[in-house]
């Protein structure tokens, strides 16, 4: 079951809800090893990411179970492992969050150094950085993170060099249960760190500042209130289902969306000529008129995502004039111009920056998705495309996109898996 068939040609049309965001539902399934109580989250995604996130949590004693579609519980418990196994977070990258939790939980840790779609090196300097500087004795052997503290690791001023996502979420998971005041410089600024903030706040975490570039953090000795909590909608599903809108010149009101959080994308397509109409949780996007080539640069939050460059990628391939890409997050992430090469595009890629020829259509033909977004690109692709686009790996989609074909069905696409 591990490919897509796509006959394009026709415009998306209907209204679709929202999933709850993979990335925050990731670092707060990180953050239920903080807590000694029972944890009860809403709108979580079932993707096949958040499935192997549980059998991590699992493995380390806590128990999860599905209370509905999109609700899950988490036990608390009263001690938890240590040790990640490399058999699952070989599958996974965000398993690397589980580093914070549990140096600040058991004073003690061995995770397996994490795997996940291959678009960069994607180092841990900054994590180790931030650990280290509150106490923290980090090394890698043998593929695994061993870190050890004596005592509670304690608070400490850290500057991050770049405003990574996953060393500002460890960090701060790290320093709730620390001894004292931890402040966090150059941090992340995206929903999802704020949406974590959030709820370990509601576990009755001390944070202030999540969402601006300065985090303090005053340490608690333990993280125990019950707790209730929903996670934030997921602006990059929004968003791929936006640009496949546009892309196939269609009309889709999207429900249970943040305008707000996908506004470096609705700023972007809007340039392009595409409507965007938003209101309070809703958006609707539809094209009107002839759509027009622009430049994007991929940047840390608030500016444009990298989770949304391919996507776009392949939007700009029928857009006609030039349109230039560059991506500053992850050195890997155009592997997708060589699919969409395949389809008939010109894109010239050198480095970081890829230049886009605009051409009148795309053509079917078998193709690989190489990672998530790439795989969500190649469906858009083949939503535009004369004829019938097969995308192989389709299990790179499934980690981050629930019953992406059915849903795309209901907008009246023509999508199977065989
Ligand atoms: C599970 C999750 O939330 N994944 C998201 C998270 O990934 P992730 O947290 O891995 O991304 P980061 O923000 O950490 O990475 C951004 C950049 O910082 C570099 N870096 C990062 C850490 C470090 O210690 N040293 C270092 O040099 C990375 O190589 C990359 O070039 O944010 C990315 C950037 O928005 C998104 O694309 C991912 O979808
Ligand atoms: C890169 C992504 O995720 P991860 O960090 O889990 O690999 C993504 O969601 O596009």
């Amino acid at each position: 079951m591990n490919k897509m068939v796509v006959r394009g040609s026709r415009p998306l049309r209907g209204r679709i809800r929202v999933s709850g965001a993979k990335n925050a539902t990731l670092a707060i399934l990180c953050a239920c090893v903080l807590s000694k109580n029972e944890v009860i989250l809403e709108n979580i995604p079932d993707i096949s990411d958040v499935r192997v996130m549980l059998e991590i949590i699992s493995y380390l004693g806590l128990q999860a179970t599905w209370l509905g579609e999109d609700v899950l519980k988490i036990s608390g418990a009263a001690r938890v492992g240590d040790e990640t196994p490399y058999q699952l977070t070989k599958k996974l990258r965000a398993s690397n969050l589980l580093l914070g939790p549990l140096m600040a939980r058991n004073t003690a840790a061995r995770v397996a150094l994490p795997g996940g779609c291959n678009i960069g090196s994607r180092p841990m300097d900054l994590h180790f950085k931030g650990l280290t500087s509150m106490g923290a004795d980090l090394e890698i052997r043998s593929g695994y993170i061993e870190g050890r503290v004596s005592g509670r690791l304690q608070g400490a001023r850290v500057y991050l060099d770049f405003p990574s996502v996953g060393a500002t979420e460890n960090i701060m998971m790290a320093a709730v249960l620390a001894e004292g005041q931890t402040i966090l410089e150059n941090v992340a600024k995206e929903p999802e760190v704020v949406d974590l903030a959030n709820f370990l706040n509601a576990l009755g975490a001390r944070i202030r500042g999540a969402g601006t570039d300065l985090i303090r953090i005053d340490g608690v000795p333990e993280l125990s209130a019950p707790v209730r909590y929903s996670v934030i909608p997921d602006r990059i599903e929004a968003g791929t289902f936006m640009v496949a809108a546009a892309a196939t010149g269609g009309d889709v009101s999207l429900e249970h969306v943040i305008p707000p959080h996908v506004e470096p994308l609705s700023a972007k397509l809007r340039e392009a000529n595409v409507r965007v109409e938003e209101a309070e949780d809703t958006i609707r996007v539809s094209t009107p008129e002839p759509l027009l080539p622009i430049n994007i640069k991929t940047m840390p939050y608030p500016g444009f995502a990298t989770d949304m460059q391919s996507q776009m990628m392949s939007l700009l391939s029928v857009v006609p004039g030039t349109s230039i890409i560059v991506e500053n997050i992850f050195e890997n992430r155009f592997q997708v111009a060589q699919e969409l090469r395949r389809m008939g595009a010109q894109i010239k890629v050198e480095g970081r920056v890829a230049v886009i020829e605009g051409i009148p259509r795309l053509h079917g033909t078998q193709v690989k998705s190489t990672d998530l977004r790439a795989g969500a690109a190649l469906v858009i692709a083949g939503l535009m495309a004369e004829g019938t686009t097969e995308i192989q790996n389709a299990h790179f989609i499934d980690r981050g996109y629930r019953d992406l074909e059915a849903r795309l069905r209901s907008l009246g696409a023509d999508v199977k898996r065989v």
